[in-house]
C-alpha cells in the first residue's frame, strides 16, 4: 500500500531529517512508527502525504508515484494531523462534507452520516466547531480525514493529550477501520499504544529506521526474563552438567545469567531444577535476582544518545 525507497530529506537549514528510509507497508495492516521528539516521524508522513518535498528517493501509495501522480496518490490518503486548523464558525457536517469535496468526490450524505455516527459526532452535526470539546475536535479531525473514503489513514500522534476513555475509543475506532480494510499508519510516543494497536512496529531515530518488527516478535522479546545468580566463589567455567541451560558466566566468574522466555514457553521455566542442579554440581550462591525486559526498555536502549 505504501512503498518508501531510499528516501532522504535535508531541510534548507542543512538539517538532515531523514536518511535513506526504506519501508514497505502492506494493505490492511496497522503500522506504528515510534520515535523520540525530532526523530523525523512528521517529516516522513508529510512527504508521503505530499506536504513536504523529498530531497532524494521515491514514494508510491497504492502504486501511484507521489510526485508524478500526485492527485491519484493523495486521493488514497486520509491524514489526521496533530492539531485542528481554525474553521471555528463552520458546522461539523459542513466541515466534513467540504473536506470530501476537496478531493472531487460526489456528495454522499449517507456516508458522511455513517462516519459521524461511528465517531459519536452525529448528535453534534449542526454544532459549530468552536463549541466542541477538545475530544470532539480530535474526532472531527478523523472524520475529515475519512470524508473521501481513503484507503490509507495516517494518524500523527492521535491520542497525545487525550483522556484514557477517549484514547480507548480511538483505539476501538482504528480497529474498526482496519476491519473494513483500511491501512493505518500511526505515529506515537506511547509504547502502550503501539503494543495495543500495531501489527508491526517501526522505530525511527535521528532520521533513520533502526528497527521494523512484527509486534508478536517484539512481545517475545518483551517476554524475555533473566535470572542472575550471584555465586559465593568464582567459577572458571560452566560445568558440563549444566550445559543444557546455556548459562552465561561473567568475566570475573562470580555471576551466572540464565535467560528464558515467558511467552510461548511450554510449562514453567525449570528454575527449581536449575537450582537443584547447581547444588548437585557443588556450586553455592549468595543471591538471586530476576529481571524482565519491556518494550520500553528495548525502545530506550535503541534510541539512547551515543556518548
Ligand atoms: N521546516 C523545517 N526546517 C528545518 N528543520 C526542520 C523543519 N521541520 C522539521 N525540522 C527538523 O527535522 C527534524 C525532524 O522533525 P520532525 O518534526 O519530523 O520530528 P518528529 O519525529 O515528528 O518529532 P515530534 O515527535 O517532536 O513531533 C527535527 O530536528 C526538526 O527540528
Amino acid at each position: 500500500m505504501v512503498s518508501v525507497r531510499h528516501l532522504s530529506k535535508t531541510y534548507a537549514s542543512g538539517h538532515s531529517a531523514l536518511k535513506n528510509i526504506n519501508l514497505e507497508i502492506a494493505r490492511g495492516e496497522i503500522f506504528a512508527l515510534l520515535g523520540p521528539n525530532g526523530a523525523g516521524k512528521t517529516t516522513l508522513i508529510s512527504i508521503i502525504c505530499g506536504l513536504v518535498n523529498a530531497s532524494a528517493g521515491e514514494v508510491r501509495v497504492a502504486g501511484h508515484h507521489i510526485v508524478t501522480d500526485y492527485r491519484a496518490a493523495r486521493a488514497c490518503i486520509g491524514l489526521v494531523p496533530q492539531e485542528l486548523a481554525t474553521e471555528s464558525f463552520e458546522t461539523v457536517v459542513d466541515a466534513v462534507s467540504f473536506s470530501r469535496g476537496l478531493f472531487g468526490k460526489a456528495a454522499n450524505p449517507a456516508y458522511i452520516e455513517q462516519v459521524l455516527k461511528s465517531l459519536s459526532l452525529w448528535e453534534k452535526r449542526d454544532a459549530r466547531i468552536m463549541t466542541l470539546s477538545g475530544g470532539m475536535k480530535r474526532r472531527l479531525l478523523i472524520a475529515k480525514a475519512l470524508s473521501h473514503e481513503p484507503e490509507v489513514l495516517f494518524l500523527d500522534e492521535p491520542t497525545a493529550g487525550v483522556d484514557v476513555e477517549l484514547r480507548r475509543d480511538m483505539w476501538r475506532l482504528v480497529r474498526g477501520l482496519k476491519a473494513q480494510g483500511t491501512t493505518i499508519i500511526l505515529t506515537t510516543h506511547y509504547i502502550e499504544e503501539a503494543e495495543e494497536m500495531a501489527d508491526r512496529v517501526g522505530v525511527i531515530n535521528r532520521g533513520e529506521i533502526i528497527l521494523v518488527e512484527e509486534k508478536a516478535a517484539l512481545m517475545r522479546k518483551l517476554g524475555q526474563k533473566q535470572l542472575a545468580i550471584e555465586l559465593s566463589a568464582p567459577l572458571a567455567a560452566v560445568p558440563e552438567a549444566l550445559s543444557s541451560y546455556h548459562l552465561a558466566l561473567s568475566g570475573d566468574g562470580l555471576h551466572l545469567t540464565y535467560s528464558y522466555g515467558v511467552d510461548g514457553a511450554v510449562g514453567e521455566p525449570p528454575i527449581a531444577r536449575l537450582l537443584a542442579d547447581l547444588s548437585a554440581a557443588g556450586i553455592a550462591f549468595d543471591d538471586l535476582r530476576t529481571a524482565q525486559s519491556s518494550l520500553e526498555d528495548i525502545f530506550v536502549s535503541l534510541v539512547r544518545p551515543q556518548s
